[in-house]
Formats: structure tokens, C-alpha cells, sequence
């Protein structure tokens, strides 16, 4: 144990040990024993840097808890929605998370939860294990709904929302829709209309949430949105289950004001053993996993890593967050 060294807390006792490796050269690693607040209000004290990776808001009471030698902070996980920023900047605390390395394993989710919302895979199941799949041919049974020339809406096309557009181009869409801050030259390359709001809501057969939550996206799709959208549409979410409002979507859902929908987060995270989404046969559910692959995992705890050692030595981050 060497004082000079400093002292990096990690707050999440699963990280992957590839970060322990990375950190471990210049640094003293200290992980936290449990996955609750308190633990970490506990443990955190005296932390130069803070390896976050935790759902948990991370705010002024966690801040003071580690004390005013903390430096540096990097979340492992591109939204950030849950770190207060203001408190940050006040302190002058360099913060990083991690955009990019994810993008293809949440783009590969979005996918799937549109094809198994369109083609009713859920329901299917249901079906089968009900014994209510029939002896002959129906030619009517469980159809759902092409993804081949369609119309595909994104909303953020961000990193993840062009991984979405690149394998959408696969699908043969017809259209590719995008709405968001600004018309993007990465839209243009990749085929893809600039257009607002309401249109991507009126024109879409498949809506896909690829936004960062923020005070101008939460419940940007609410009862207003699925009234205006087709009732052939799907929706699919791998943003933050804020960008939707819930108890309108499963009102939509319930009532055949759109076909389907996809998530892989929703409200509360874990959703509750007895919320309504979880009756509805045209909702495709994951818990949380769009990044939970084994190298997108290690990668983003390399990416956390590897920022932090640069916020140490006082350099630019490699994927710092203007605060
Ligand atoms: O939700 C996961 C992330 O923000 O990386």
C-alpha cells in the first residue's frame, strides 16, 4: 500500500477485471463491498477518482462523501442522465463515460426488439406453450409486420441511432427517418431523412428511441405521440424507459393504437413482478442488457479505465464530457 499512489474507488463490486489490471499500475484500487447507496456513501471516502457503474444517482451527497481530493469521475455507460453535471462543473471535476464501444451490441438489441415485436415472437411463445397452436395451416395466425420497405423512424441519431441505420439499410427499408437537434452529415451518408418530430410520428411503421434522456426527451413519446402514430406502428426502445411515457404506451398497446412494442428499458428498472407490460402479448421486454455482451462489457470498463488514468495525470480524457 503505497500513499503517494493515488486512490481509485470503484462503486460497483461486478466490473469487469480488466479495469483492476489497467488501474492497478499507477493506483490503489478499492472496490465497493455492495451494490447499495449506502455502501458506497461509506466506502468512498478519500477516493481520488471514482470508477461509477451503477444505475444510482451520483450527486452532491456521494461528492462529499469521497471528500475534496477527488479529481476525476468517468461513468461506465454512455447515458449519464443519473450524474449531476452542475456539481461537477462547480468543482472542477473532469468527467468521461463511455460513447462508442457499445454501439453495436445496443444496435443489435434494437433490432431484435423490432423484429420480435413485429413478427409477435412473444405472443408466438405464448401460443405454444398454451397448446394453441394449431393441427392445420391458418394462413391467418400470428402475422405481423414487414420490416422489408417499411418506413423507420429514429430519434437521436447519435452514435447507437446510425449503428440502428446501417443495419436497418440491411432490412431494405424504404425510408429512413431521423429527428433530433440538428440535420447530421452522418444522416446524409447514410441515406437518411432530416425531418421534425410530427412527421417521423405520423410517418413511421417503426419508431426507434435512440436519445439521451434529458428534460427536452422525457416522455417525448406520450399520449399525444401514439395517437398521432400509425396503428400498424412499433415502437422500440434502448434509450431510457423516461423517453416514453408508460402507462400511455400500454394504454395504446392495450387499445390497438399501435401494433407493438419492443423495450429494453422501462420504468421502474427492475419493472415491477406485476406491471401491466408484462400481460400484454405485443411487448418484446429484455432487462437493461443492450451493452451486456462480453466484449462490449470489457471494453466499456477499459474505456472507464483508461479515461480515469488520464484524468489523473491531468490530461484530456478520451471521451470527456464538455461540462
Ligand atoms: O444504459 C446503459 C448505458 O448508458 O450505457
Amino acid at each position: 500500500y503505497n500513499m503517494s499512489r493515488p486512490t481509485v474507488f470503484i462503486a460497483n463490486p461486478s466490473v469487469p477485471k480488466i479495469a483492476f489490471d489497467i488501474l492497478q499500475d499507477v493506483a490503489n484500487v478499492v472496490s465497493v463491498s455492495g451494490y447499495d447507496r449506502e455502501s458506497i456513501l461509506k466506502e468512498v471516502s478519500g477516493a481520488d477518482a471514482i470508477f461509477w457503474a451503477s444505475g444510482l444517482k451520483l450527486d452532491k451527497e456521494i461528492l462529499d462523501a469521497a471528500g475534496p481530493q477527488l479529481r476525476v469521475v468517468a461513468t461506465m455507460s454512455v447515458g449519464y442522465n443519473h450524474i449531476d453535471l452542475a456539481e461537477l462543473k462547480s468543482r472542477g471535476i473532469p468527467f468521461s463515460n463511455t460513447p462508442r464501444v457499445l454501439d453495436n451490441a445496443v444496435a443489435d438489441m434494437a433490432l431484435y426488439l423490432a423484429l420480435g415485436a413485429s413478427r409477435r415472437c412473444f405472443e408466438g411463445r405464448q401460443q405454444i406453450e398454451k397448446g394453441t397452436w394449431k393441427k392445420y395451416f391458418d394462413t391467418q395466425w400470428l402475422l405481423g409486420r414487414d420490416i422489408s420497405g417499411s418506413t423507420v423512424g429514429i430519434i437521436g441519431l447519435g452514435n447507437i441511432g446510425q449503428a440502428i441505420a446501417r443495419r436497418l439499410k440491411g432490412f431494405d427499408v424504404a425510408r429512413i427517418l431521423y429527428t433530433g437537434h440538428r440535420e447530421k452529415a452522418e444522416g446524409k451518408e447514410l441515406g437518411a431523412e432530416f425531418v421534425n418530430l410530427d412527421t417521423l410520428n405520423r410517418e413511421s411503421d417503426f419508431v426507434f428511441l435512440a436519445a439521451p434522456l434529458t428534460n427536452e426527451t422525457r416522455n417525448i413519446c406520450n399520449e399525444e405521440f401514439f395517437s398521432k402514430m400509425k396503428k400498424t406502428g412499433i415502437i422500440v426502445n434502448i434509450g431510457r424507459g423516461e423517453l416514453i411515457d408508460q402507462a400511455a404506451l400500454i394504454k395504446a398497446l392495450k387499445t390497438g393504437e399501435i401494433f407493438a412494442a419492443g423495450l429494453d428499458v422501462m420504468t421502474p428498472e427492475p419493472l415491477n413482478t406485476d406491471s401491466e407490460l408484462l400481460t400484454l402479448p405485443n411487448v418484446v421486454l429484455t432487462p437493461h442488457i443492450g451493452s451486456a455482451t462480453v466484449d462490449t462489457r470489457n471494453a466499456m470498463a477499459e474505456l472507464t479505465a483508461k479515461n480515469i488514468l488520464r484524468g489523473l495525470a491531468g490530461e484530456e480524457m478520451f471521451t470527456p464530457i464538455q461540462l
